[in-house]
Parts: C-alpha cells; sequence; structure tokens
C-alpha cells in the first residue's frame, strides 16, 4: 500500500453532516430510554430526592407567610418567629440533603451510562471494514467518542434533571398557588401561551445554530487529526502556510458559528427574563391592589410574589433543556447512524461457520477468478487465479498500482471480494469466524503500527496469556534481543506513540518478534523492508528467513533481492499475474521480470548476483 496515501490528509465524507440531518425524537429517546433501562431504581430515587428537595424549597415561602399575617401584621413575636426561624432552616437542611442525593444518583446513572455508549461505539467502530474507514474521516470519528458522548451526558445530568425537579416544582408551583389566591393565580396563567409562543419561535433557530456549530466543530477536528497524522509531509513540502490558511478558514467558520450560537442563546434567555419581570410588575399591581382593598393578607401576596420568581425559574430552565435536548438528539443521531453502519465484511451466518483451529491449519490459499474493485466500476483485480502451496514462500513483484497489497488486504478480508472466492485449505474465507482467520494469516507492513507502552507488551499485544520468556525468546529468535538489550530500560522500555523512539529497522524487528509470539501459519509481509538501509536490512532478512520456516509466506517487496530466493516469484501489471516462476525460470524467459532485475543491477540501487 502506498505510505504516501496515508500520510496525506485525505478528502473523505464526515461519518455524519448535521446540517443535513433530520434528528428525530422518538428513535433518540429509544436509544436513550434503552441504555437507561438497567438503571432504573437509580432514576426512581432521583425522583424521590427531587420530591422531597422542592416540597422543603417551596414550604419556605409559606412559613414566611404564616409569620407575617399570623404574627407580625398581628404585632405578636417572640418565641412562635423563633420556631418558625428554626423550622424554617430544619427545611433549607432537609431540601440541601435531597438535592444534593439527587444530584449525586442522577450523575452516578449518567456517567455510567455514557461510558456504556462510548465503549459499544469504539467497539463497532473497532469491528467495521477498512472500506468504511476509507470513506470516513477519523477526527469525525474522534468526534462522535468524544464529543458527541459529551453531549448526550448532558441530557442525563441536566434535560432529565429539569424535566423532574422543574417539572415537578411547576405543578407544585400552580397548586401553592391556587390555594393562596385563585384569581391572581388564573391571571399568572395567561402568561403561558406567550412563553409556549416564544418558545416555539425560537425553537428551530436555536436548533439550527446549534447543529451548524457542531457541523463546524467536527469538520475542524478531523482537519487537525490529519493534519497531525500527516505533519512530516506537511513540514518537508514546506505547507505550513497553505495548511494554516485552510486551518484559519476553518477556525473562523467555527467562531462564527459558534458566536450566532451564543448569541441566540442570550437572546432567548434574556426575552425569557423579561417576561418573567412583566409577569412580576402584573400581579404586584393586582396583588397590591387587593392588599389596599383589603382582600388579600399582605403576607399571601409576599408568598405570592415569590412564588411567582420561581415560577419562571422552571419554566426557563425546561425550555433551555430542550435546546439541549435538541443538540442531544443530533448527537444521538450521529452516534446511531455509526452504531447502525453495518461492516462491510461481515462474521459469517451461524449456519455457514467453519471454525479454523489454527494448530490444524496447513496454509494452503487459492484465489478463484477474484475480481475486485474498491469501487465496483473500477476492478482492481481482474479474474484473478491463484494457488499457493502450504509452507510455500512466494514473492509478488511489479509496477505501482498493480494490486499487489490489494491481493493482501483480501486475503485478510480487509475487503470482500466482488466476484470469485479466497480459500484457505479449501475453505472459503468469508465462511471463517474472523478471530480464527486473524490468527492464521499474519501481516507484517512496511511502517508496522507499535502502541504506547513497553517492549514487552507491543511483542504480546497487551495479552497477559504471553509470558514475558516468551517474549524474550521471540525476540532472541529473530535477531532482536541485542537490540532491545541496548535499550535504556531493555524489555521494560516504554515506547510512545507508534514507537517513536525506534528505527524502522528496529520497530521491523519488534514486529516479526510478534509473528513468533502469535505464530499465524500464513505470513504475509508488504513492503516491510522498503524503509531500511542494507544493513539493517540484512537483519531483517534473516530474521524473515527464521520465521518464514514452516510457514506459507506472501513477500511483497520493490527490492528484487528480498524475494529473489522465494520458491515462486509473481509479476503483476494492472491486477493480473503476468509472469511466474522461479528466479531462474523468469531470468530466462527474458519478460518484465528480466527486465526489472537488470534495471535494478544497472542503476546500482541493490547489489544483485550476476
Ligand atoms: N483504499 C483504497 N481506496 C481506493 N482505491 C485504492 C485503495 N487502495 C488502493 N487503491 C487503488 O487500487 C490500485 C491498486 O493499489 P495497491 O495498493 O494494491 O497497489 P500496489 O501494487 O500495492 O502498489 P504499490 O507498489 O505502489 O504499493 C491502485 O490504483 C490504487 O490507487
Amino acid at each position: 500500500m502506498t505510505n504516501l496515501n496515508k500520510e496525506l490528509p485525505a478528502q473523505k465524507e464526515p461519518v455524519s453532516k448535521p446540517h443535513e440531518e433530520k434528528p428525530s425524537t422518538s428513535s433518540t429517546l429509544k436509544l436513550l430510554l434503552g441504555y437507561a433501562k438497567p438503571h432504573r431504581l437509580t432514576f426512581v430515587g432521583v425522583a424521590f430526592c427531587a420530591l422531597l428537595g422542592i416540597s422543603a424549597e417551596l414550604l419556605q415561602p409559606l412559613i414566611v407567610q404564616i409569620a407575617i399575617d399570623d404574627h407580625l401584621v398581628k404585632g405578636e413575636g417572640g418565641g412562635a418567629l423563633i420556631k418558625l426561624g428554626l423550622l424554617y432552616l430544619g427545611i433549607a437542611v432537609v431540601s440541601f440533603v435531597f438535592t444534593y442525593l439527587q444530584n449525586n444518583l442522577l450523575q452516578y446513572a449518567g456517567q455510567s451510562i455514557i461510558a456504556r455508549i462510548r465503549k459499544d461505539l469504539f467497539g463497532h467502530i473497532s469491528k467495521m471494514s477498512m472500506s468504511f474507514f476509507d470513506r470516513t474521516h477519523s477526527g469525525s470519528l474522534v468526534t462522535n467518542v468524544s464529543n458527541d458522548t459529551e453531549t448526550i451526558s448532558q441530557f442525563f445530568t441536566q434535560v432529565l434533571l429539569s424535566l423532574v425537579r422543574d417539572g415537578m416544582m411547576l405543578v407544585l408551583i400552580i397548586a401553592l398557588m391556587f390555594s393562596l389566591d385563585v384569581e391572581l393565580a388564573a391571571f399568572s396563567m395567561l402568561i403561558l401561551p406567550v412563553i409556549f409562543i416564544v418558545a416555539a419561535l425560537f425553537r428551530s433557530y436555536l436548533r439550527s445554530t446549534y447543529q451548524q456549530a457542531r457541523s463546524r466543530l467536527s469538520r475542524l477536528i478531523a482537519f487537525t487529526a490529519e493534519n497531525l497524522s500527516g505533519m512530516g509531509l506537511i513540514q518537508s513540502f514546506r505547507q505550513e502556510e497553505e495548511q494554516l490558511g485552510r486551518f484559519t478558514e476553518q477556525n473562523r467558520n467555527y467562531w462564527t458559528a459558534n458566536l450566532r450560537q451564543i448569541r441566540s442563546n442570550v437572546l432567548f434567555n434574556r426575552t425569557f427574563d423579561i417576561l418573567g419581570n412583566a409577569a412580576l410588575v402584573l400581579m404586584v399591581w393586582l396583588g397590591g391592589r387587593a392588599v389596599l382593598g383589603q382582600s388579600m393578607e399582605v403576607g399571601v401576596l409576599y408568598a405570592f410574589v415569590s412564588y411567582i420568581r420561581q415560577f419562571f425559574q422552571p419554566i426557563n430552565q425546561i425550555t433551555m433543556q430542550w435546546n439541549t435536548f435538541q443538540s442531544t438528539t443530533v448527537a444521538v443521531e450521529r452516534i446511531q447512524r455509526v452504531l447502525e453502519t453495518k461492516s462491510d465484511v461481515r462474521e459469517p451466518d451461524s449456519g455457514q461457520t467453519v471454525p479454523l483451529d489454527p494448530r490444524d491449519v496447513r496454509g494452503e490459499v487459492n484465489f478463484r477468478d477474484v475480481t475486485f474493485g474498491y469501487r465496483a466500476d473500477r476492478p482492481v483485480l481482474k479474474r484473478l487465479n491463484l494457488n499457493i502451496r502450504p509452507g510455500e514462500m512466494i514473492g509478488v513483484v511489479g509496477t505501482t498500482g498493480a494490486g499487489k497489497s490489494t491481493l493482501i488486504s483480501l486475503l485478510n478480508r480487509f475487503y470482500d471480494v466482488n466476484e470469485g472466492s479466497i480459500e484457505i485449505d479449501g475453505t472459503d474465507i468469508r465462511r471463517i469466524p474472523q478471530s480464527d482467520l486473524h490468527a492464521v494469516v499474519g501481516l507484517i507492513q512496511q511502517d508496522p503500527y507499535l502502541f504506547a507502552g513497553s517492549i514487552v507488551d507491543n511483542v504480546r499485544l497487551f495479552r497477559e496469556d504471553v509470558t514475558r520468556e516468551q517474549v524474550i525468546e521471540a525476540c532472541r529468535f529473530v535477531g532482536a534481543h541485542p537490540m532491545v538489550l541496548r535499550l535504556q530500560n531493555g524489555y521494560d522500555t516504554h515506547l510512545s506513540e507508534r514507537g517513536s523512539g525506534l528505527s524502522a529497522g528496529e520497530r521491523q524487528l519488534i514486529s516479526f518478534a510478534r509473528i513468533v509470539v502469535f505464530r499465524p501459519k500464513i505470513l504475509i509481509l508488504d513492503e516491510a523492508t522498503a524503509n531500511l538501509d542494507s544493513e539493517t536490512e540484512k537483519l531483517v532478512q534473516e530474521a524473515l528467513t527464521s520465521v518464514s520456516q514452516g510457514r506459507t509466506t506472501i513477500v511483497i517487496a520493490h527490492r528484487l533481492s528480498t524475494i529473489m530466493h522465494a520458491d515462486r516469484i509473481l509479476v503483476m501489471q494492472e491486477g493480473e499475474v503476468t509472469e511466474q516462476g522461479t528466479h531462474a525460470q523468469l531470468l530466462a524467459s527474458g519478460g518484465h521480470y528480466a527486465e526489472l532485475y537488470r534495471h535494478a543491477r544497472q542503476s546500482g540501487r541493490e547489489r544483485l548476483p550476476g
């Protein structure tokens, strides 16, 4: 596979385009309720705590009303007022305790649910076929796993809390207002339709501003992620200024969208404040007249004004949470879209499955009439037939883009063939469970991926059942042992991301040691020696000779020295095998291979025998 393709910031589609989405409330709720189900008892506890906390809070104005109307207005005080004061404080403590409990319970459930969604999402993404990653921005997936799940967590910690707490509060306040004064309470209710009209007018605008901001953030993250992975290329081609220009544009777009979203939110909230204040003024005016006309007590007016202030608080909260809920539907939609995307490469149906015990595999590989294209209308391999015998070493050479890497991507089932089949020991690989297949087929690439972790963990790929001794033995076998001992902490040396503390050859030797540990019966090397100097190549070549013993081995190489000793060499051109035979046979036939060989010798790029 050409490495340049991997490094260049690719032009891919984001996994979702929020501005085009039509999130559905019911599917959002369905997904969220599914995840919330195991925590239903916790949610009952939350509702209970919320009810007690709110009731305590709402009793406070009533106590003040009693203090005013039954004691202060009548000129009484002393013991009764102190008792009422203590009661007020006691109720405040009850409200605090239950609000605290309710918040903790809700956070626990909310965070557990989000951790679960994140895990499911990551698990699903890691099972997708390569075609999914070909067409999906990695930045977009990072946004799904990080930001979108964070947005959903707000649903549990804010939206749900508000619905439960503020909903109950609203009902209780309305009940208390009617119990205090029916006429005044009825007047207050007149404001409700106005609130709904304002909320409805703002709703779609707020949603569109939010979606736009998310979409632009997603693009910004995608752009940054891709630039980071291609930074070497950007610097070597002095593309920093151009990339900075493109980044600045994306950054400005996000900045504009974010400001628009913040402005619209502030406008919405302040409109609510104005409505609240207008209602308050109306109540003070109406209530004041009633007090002056002696049809209402002062304490009742006080309690009423307190409730009116509190009345707007939950309404404002609930409508604000409506925006958060809209954001949640967008985030859920984006996550759902990933979760519902089926991998192009599927596990076989249960009736079709043929398990493969790696110990019993002989290692025969057959390509039968294989046709494949990354796009259906552009085939890369055309009716390819190939039989590889158990234990045979095959070298593959050919022109750039001939389809060599594609051949091995298919054998690994990173993609499925369009026509024909690939078989291992006579079984179509589509019928082999993927875990069995990957235990049988081992791949070493040009730039092997190393994880952040110790040398031991990188060789055994974090599998605890592989002992340290086995790792050391494997490293000795491939000749990596002296190199590892030279590192600062030997086998415990911690490698940074992608193994950046090691040279290309050292990374390659580690990946050979992996093969010895995991013992795949079929071994594939894709340009594994391409980046190495001739000294390191010799080491790697020796490692290859050691590990290929008893394994079917397919080696793709541009350097002919790597494959000239293979049992059979295939020459590929434009998706077809045009020549095959041993080195001697191919030289004698005077075809493309002979020409490549002559060219390589004359150019002096490789030291090849004459
Ligand atoms: N992921 C992909 N999506 C679309 N097209 C691809 C993809 N990978 C490879 N191709 C195309 O398929 C063709 C064969 O590519 P492949 O990588 O198999 O060639 P190759 O023989 O290994 O080349 P090289 O020697 O340069 O690595 C090329 O035209 C390439 O552009």
